[in-house]
């Protein structure tokens, strides 16, 4: 395997990405990165204080400038992006370029009744949301980012998924 190979998850907020990303680290024993984690490091803010405080534009901005960096890291990775990470200022064209790109496609019903269980404060897509908010705006997030997340290298649907299946995908991927 490459000794910088680098896998990128990115999938609606709720899809799963941080969780498998952890998983899919320790099999491949790769270091696992969080872009939300690194963002919130870099500038020594929390994502729902960046949204309220700066708005979306900024937090945006933030997210490019913390994707190159770790982009441009020469080694081997796992990283969670953000739900709309790859929709924005083309960095799903920068993730392509030098990584490869895993949609988790999890159906939204699934999606809605995770985001409900879980702490939504910690969303601020979410904020404040019902259970039928939140499907009403993963529908809305799933039209406008579609067109972004198929253009993932590999995609993975269902609710659980296998980092077995993941390896046969990805030394599919490397050997053609
Ligand atoms: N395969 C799964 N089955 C059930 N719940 C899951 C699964 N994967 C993630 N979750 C739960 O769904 C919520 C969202 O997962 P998370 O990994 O934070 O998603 P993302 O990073 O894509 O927003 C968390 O509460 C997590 O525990
Ligand atoms: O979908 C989005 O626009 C966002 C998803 C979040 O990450 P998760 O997908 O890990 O929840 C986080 O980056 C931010 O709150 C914005
Ligand atoms: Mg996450």
């Amino acid at each position: 395997m490459k000794n910088d190979l680098k896998v990128v998850l990115i999938g609606l907020p709720g899809s799963g990405k941080s969780t498998f990303g952890r998983q899919l680290a320790l099999a491949l024993h790769f270091p696992y990165y969080d872009l939300d984690t690194l963002i919130e490091e870099r500038f020594s803010l929390k994502i729902p204080e960046i949204f309220s405080r700066y708005g979306e534009g900024r937090f945006r901005e933030m997210e490019t400038e913390t994707l190159e960096e770790v982009l441009s890291w020469e080694k081997a990775y796992v990283l969670a992006s953000g739900g709309g990470c790859p929709c924005f200022n083309d960095n799903m064209d920068r993730i392509n370029e030098k990584a490869i790109s895993v949609y988790l496609d999890v159906p939204l019903e699934e999606i809605s009744e995770r985001l409900e269980a879980s702490k939504v404060q910690n969303r601020p897509m979410f904020q404040g949301m019902g259970s039928g908010e939140i499907i009403l705006k993963l529908k809305s997030l799933q039209a406008q980012r579609d067109s972004y997340y198929r253009q993932a290298k590999i995609k993975l649907s269902g609710t659980d998924f296998s980092t077995e299946l993941l390896f046969s995908e990805l030394i599919h991927l490397l050997k053609n």
